[in-house]
């Protein structure tokens, strides 16, 4: 079925942007790839890709970065006055939330990171598609973009979707509590340079 993106306004401390939502017609159920789009981007803007956690920015946890990376991207995008935030439902590094819970109640009564609590659960270590990120870029008439990221698959997927990407560096201030998770997604290929407690 083809996709369809869905456009209206929503504001944010007093700056209005535009979401964009790429969907079959009829979707309903899940949800589909949402992209905030601040300003008229062009080639060579600020872009995050950004998948769902719910306990980093629902529930506030201090045990990941989730929340601190999502609110710096909208900052510095907002602040730029032209980008794109994609968030796409992939929790739990797309094994949903059930899986993550249990990812989370393993490493804790085994003191595992999150990735070998995964192995040990026969999980996927990230079972996430940026497909649909590199259509929403495609749609928007982005052909190059610069990807607040660490993580080398996403820029590996979009390149794979000819989507030209220069990696934008950046470190974001975490708690010590989240600590151990950057150190297990360094370990997993994450391209952190430093993380800073606050
Ligand atoms: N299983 C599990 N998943 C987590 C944990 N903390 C965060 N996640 C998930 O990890 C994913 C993080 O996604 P992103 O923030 O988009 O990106 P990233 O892969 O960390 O890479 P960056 O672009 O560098 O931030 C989401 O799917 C979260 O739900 C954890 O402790 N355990």
């Amino acid at each position: 079925m083809t996709e369809q993106l869905f456009q209206h306004t929503l504001w944010r401390k007093g700056n209005q942007f535009r979401v964009t939502v790429l969907a079959a017609e009829d979707q309903t159920g899940h949800n589909p790839a949402t992209a905030a789009v601040y300003g008229n981007p062009q080639n060579d803007c600020l872009v995050r890709i950004h998948s769902r956690c719910v306990y980093g920015e629902v529930f506030e946890s201090d045990d990941c970065d989730c929340r601190a990376q999502l609110r710096t991207a909208l900052q510095m995008i907002d602040a730029e006055g032209a980008g794109v935030v994609i968030y796409l439902d992939q929790e739990g590094r797309g094994e949903g939330l059930r899986n993550k819970a249990r990812g989370y109640a393993y490493s804790q009564e085994h003191h595992t990171d999150t990735f070998t609590s995964y192995r040990a659960l026969g999980l996927p270590d990230d079972s996430r598609s940026y497909e649909a990120a590199a259509e929403l870029l495609h749609r928007l008439n982005l052909e190059s973009v610069r990807l607040l990221t660490n993580n080398p698959a996403k820029v590996k997927a979009l390149q794979d979707n000819d989507i030209d990407v220069k990696r934008e560096t950046w470190t974001v201030p975490v708690s010590e509590s989240a600590q151990a998770y950057l150190e297990a997604k360094r370990q997993f290929g994450h391209m952190i340079v430093t993380a800073q407690a606050d």
